[in-house]
């Protein structure tokens, strides 16, 4: 899948930065002194050796920091690949990101320098979307979508001022909010709830679950949309560890990590390859990468227990489950001028009782499997004709849905739950659908490496600065975590997981007495 990536340009530029967890004296140094400072590091480490566990990106830039500091590190990677819930599929020129598809957070988002560096292909698809319900499109008149905008502001100036209040699922809170709502017409009333479960295509896990509290709602954020391919940036990230075969160890399945703080013994990991044989391997200290949702399903023992208040903020931070479906089509028959369409499903009222609402009569058999379709769901289809020319869209759901998409293994059966989105998405209504030539679906949910979802989610009850706060207490620990989890700043999302890499390696180099070089290996040309 992967193709390798070559930097052609000299190194020009470095921009010596001094992190504020650095006690090194070093000072700015100009590229001449690179290599004699790779070799004093070196010698100052007594070549220490670390382990990172998992190769996704998070991992890959903790080791690439460590190797560049003269650190002996290997990567133990259990899948047969690197980039973890990166996985770009190319057939021909189709690119198709299974998982991460997007820069987030675009004005803050380190990674977003890699565009031009790498020259990759992107998109901004921040065009305007069309909105949909049941009855097609919604007309300009449709305001629940700024009822559900306010109540969003709402809720993060009710936290803010009440940091004391409970925490509830979004859904209530949002029924509540629009029930004291004196200025909105019923209709408003009763779809504001329904529009701002577009939430749940966001954090993966539906209004029912989400925190009021810790609602993250991206109104006015720009996303960029890697038409390129992911994998451009796995690559990249992972360049300066492939000129040694011996670092990156696909199919090597940690299952117990032994570890100390004294020093006196090694940390050591035990794992499985892919022919099932158990081996053992030693290190100065151990990054562990792995998603949130593999220490949840306790998958890696760990021996001693991890410290308590690591494992409080691991328990008190959730994982969601954002799906994909993608539907490739002989013919385009929805809008070419849209990046998304929007589906809204109907109040429960107004619906019938497979999506839970109080219907009083009993429904038949046949009419609950009928209406059991996806126009029961929140959705947010992509419209990747725009984005990069195949005839596709892409359809993202949630959970609950995703698990149950994901374990169906019938494409014909796929397509016919889906198949009354389509219809609505049709340009002319009356023509018929063209045919369709591929599905795909993913299977984050069926998979231990990826912890049974997609990336962590705040649901009702959580505080995911207890994680934060946990690490940054062990941060002079020979036992580190990286992750997208393990941060709160790009939390989920790619580029939070880059940094909570180099944050993890930066705090073995103040362990081992090693100086942080300052090297913004982004800038580099
Ligand atoms: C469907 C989906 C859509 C997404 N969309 C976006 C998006 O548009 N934009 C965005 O920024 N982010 C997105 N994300 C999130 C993004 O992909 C992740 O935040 C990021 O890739 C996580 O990197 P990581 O290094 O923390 O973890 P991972 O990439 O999961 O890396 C962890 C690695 O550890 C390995 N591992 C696990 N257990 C073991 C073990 N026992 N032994 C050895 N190895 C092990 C795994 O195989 C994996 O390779 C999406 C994710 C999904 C699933």
């Amino acid at each position: 899948m992967a193709q390798s990536f070559h930097l052609s340009s000299p190194i020009t530029d470095i921009n010596p930065i001094k992190p504020s967890n650095c006690c090194s004296d070093l000072v700015a140094f100009d590229v001449t002194q690179k290599e004699s400072i790779k070799v004093t590091h070196a010698a100052r480490s007594e070549r220490k050796k670390v382990i990172v566990v998992g190769a996704g990106v998070s991992g890959l830039h903790a080791a690439a920091v460590l190797h560049r500091h003269g650190c002996e590190v290997v990567v133990l990677e259990a899948r047969d690949r690197i980039g973890g819930r990166i996985l770009t599929s190319r057939k021909g020129d189709h690119v198709r990101d299974i998982g991460a598809a997007w820069m987030h957070e675009t004005s803050q988002n380190i990674l977003v320098k890699l565009i031009p560096k790498l020259s990759i292909p992107y998109y901004y698809d921040d065009g305007v979307p069309l909105y949909f319900t049941r009855e097609g499109r919604t007309g300009s008149q449709f305001k629940a979508k700024k009822v559900a905008d306010e109540f969003a502001d709402y809720c993060e100036w009710f936290y803010e001022t009440n940091p004391e209040a409970e925490d509830r699922p979004v859904h209530e809170f949002a029924k509540e909010f629009v029930l004291q709502h004196q200025l909105i017409t019923e209709d408003e009333r009763d779809w504001a709830p329904q529009a701002i479960r577009e939430v749940e295509l966001w954090i993966g896990t539906s209004t029912d679950q989400a925190s009021s509290k810790h609602l993250s709602y991206f109104i006015t954020e720009r996303n960029l949309y890697m038409k390129g391919g992911y994998d451009r940036i796995v690559n990249w990230t992972a360049e300066s560890l492939r000129s040694d075969p011996s670092i990156i160890r696909l199919n090597h399945h940690v299952e117990n990590v032994e570890w100390n703080e004294d020093g006196t013994a090694p940390a050591r990991i035990r794992y499985k390859d892919a022919a099932g044989a158990i081996g053992f391997i030693g290190g100065d200290a151990v990054i562990m990468t792995s998603p949130l949702g593999v220490y949840h399903h306790n998958l890696i023992s760990f021996n001693p227990p991890l410290p308590s208040d690591i494992q409080e903020g691991m328990s008190k931070f959730s994982y969601g489950a954002l799906g994909k479906v993608f539907f490739e089509f002989a013919d385009v028959f929805w809008s070419k001028e849209n990046d998304q369409f929007v589906f809204y499903p109907s109040p429960p009222d107004e619906s019938d009782a497979s999506s839970g609402s109080s219907v009083q009569s009993t429904p038949s058999i046949l009419s609950i499997v009928e209406n059991d379709n996806i126009l029961n769901y929140a959705t947010v289809t992509i419209n990747l004709w725009i984005m990069t020319g195949s005839k596709e869209l892409c359809v993202q759901i949630a959970e609950p849905l995703t698990q149950r998409i994901e374990s169906m293994q019938d494409p014909k059966e796929i397509y016919l739950f889906f198949e009354p989105l389509f219809k609505l998405f049709r340009t002319e209504p009356y023509k018929a659908l063209p045919r369709l030539t591929n599905v795909e679906t993913t299977h984050w949910t069926q998979d231990p490496l990826a912890g049974y979802g997609s990336y962590s989610a705040d649901k009702v009850g959580d505080e995911p600065q207890l994680l934060v706060d946990a690490l940054e207490n062990h941060k002079a620990s020979r036992l580190q975590f990286a992750g997208e989890h393990c941060t709160v700043v790009g939390n989920g999302c790619v580029h939070g997981a880059y940094k909570s890499g180099e944050t993890a390696a930066n705090n073995l180099l103040e362990r081992f007495g090693i100086p942080y070089d300052g090297v913004d290996a982004l800038s580099l040309k």
